[in-house]
């Protein structure tokens, strides 16, 4: 594949990886990279190192709030104020992690520049931008689609890949297809880890059999060295817990949340969390989204994994036996590994399917052997 010119949307703990990432992958040059405060842009291929020292420890998560934490770029006249406040959390504000105030973020960079419209800056640019990768927090559910809508507004032929999690979003995305497709956009959503990579395993997984009865994901992360680089995601893997609901979550201070993993000392357990794994492989036409169950251990204290990442799935062979086929991470691959790698695969898959004219709203399980 030729040269894949790309942007980031949102440089906090999983768009900064991404970009380290990028490095170690062939054929990918990052062009764009924006944040809420600010925008670094050079068509040339952008200092990656230099992106990521400065942003080290200091990636302009939060605190959410008013208007003057915002990033400006949301919302457009006619839409709530309060879709601004999508970012994770207050990493900023946390002891141990650089502050730089109105400078946090890709601002800090010499390469950046700050701005009130970060997004459109971006899509301003976007002609010369093969991919567009969504890091960006979901904490409001229709953020992704409507930034999504925006490209396609802006008439954007290219592709975009976002990592979110919940699978009431996948059917806001399918609801913008049209619009995608006309504007040429090839759209690859829920392409992290789970959803993402462990989607598409399961897809392959599933090869085995005419009927497919269940498929269980359970997932482990420790994070201790990588917490003050995901408060977002953690903020948003508590909406999952009993009692929370996104709009909880995002109203959380961060001294409320280092209360709750106090009172779990450090390890959060999930279950039958609202992921997209589930409407991912339906649309795929592999099981019920019903039959999909998705669960997990985060240690926020200990980098070793709590639980060993693992897809089952169970079905019916063509020949009537019924056995499960099971898909292990090693516990080695951090959740950054896994993430990336993988949404840096499905964006160039992504690609590849975009320069063969095909557009829409793809799922992992619709990059892998068909069911
Ligand atoms: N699918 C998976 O396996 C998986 C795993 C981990 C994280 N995630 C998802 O990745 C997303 C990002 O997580 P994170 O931990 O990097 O979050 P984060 O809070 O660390 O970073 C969010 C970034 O978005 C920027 N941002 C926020 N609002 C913006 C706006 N209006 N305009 C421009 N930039 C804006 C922030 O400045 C920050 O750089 C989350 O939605 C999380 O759920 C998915």
């Amino acid at each position: 594949m030729d040269d894949v010119r790309f942007a980031v949307l949102g440089t906090g703990g999983i768009g900064r990886r991404t970009l380290e990432v990028s490095q170690h992958k062939d054929g990918l040059t990052a062009v764009a990279a924006c944040d809420r405060n600010g925008v670094a842009v050079n068509h040339g291929g952008l200092d990656v190192d230099e992106l990521l020292e400065a942003t080290e420890g200091n990636i302009a998560s939060g605190p959410q709030g008013g208007p003057e934490q915002s990033s400006g770029d949301e919302p457009r006249d006619s839409e709530p104020r309060d879709d601004v406040a999508t970012d994770g959390g207050a990493a900023a504000a946390t002891e141990g992690v650089k502050q730089h105030g109105d400078q946090a973020g890709v601002v800090a960079s010499e390469q950046g520049r700050p701005t009130e419209t970060p997004i459109d800056d971006v899509i301003a640019e976007s002609d010369a931008i093969d991919a567009v990768l969504i890091a960006l927090p979901n904490l409001e559910h229709d953020f992704i689609p409507r930034v999504a809508e925006r490209f396609a507004e802006a008439d954007y032929e290219g592709v975009l890949v976002d990592v979110l999690k919940r699978s009431r979003v996948i059917g806001m995305l399918d609801d913008r297809e049209e619009q995608l497709t006309e504007s040429g956009i090839t759209f690859v959503c829920g392409a992290g880890a789970t959803p993402g990579f462990l989607t598409g395993a399961a897809a392959l997984a599933a090869q085995s059999f005419v009927e497919v009865e269940e498929v269980e994901i359970w997932w482990g992360v420790g994070l201790k060295s990588g917490y003050e680089d995901n408060r977002g995601t953690v903020r948003e893997d508590i909406a999952h817990l009993d009692g929370y609901d996104i709009e909880t979550a995002r109203e959380m201070s961060e001294a409320e949340i280092e209360e709750l993993i106090d009172d779990h000392d450090g390890v959060l357990e999930f279950h039958d969390m609202e992921h997209a794994d589930d409407v991912l492989l339906e649309r795929a036409g592999i099981c019920d989204a019903e039959d999909v169950h998705v669960g997990g251990v985060l240690d926020v204290r200990s980098d070793e994994k709590p639980t060993t990442t693992t897809v089952s799935v169970t079905g019916t062979t063509f020949d009537g036996e019924t056995g499960t086929n099971t898909f292990q991470l090693d516990d080695v691959t951090s959740m950054e590994a896994n993430v990336n790698g993988p949404a840096l695969g499905y964006l160039k898959a992504g690609v590849r399917n975009n320069r063969a004219g095909h557009y829409g709203v793809f799922g992992p399980a619709d990059l892998m052997p068909g069911f």
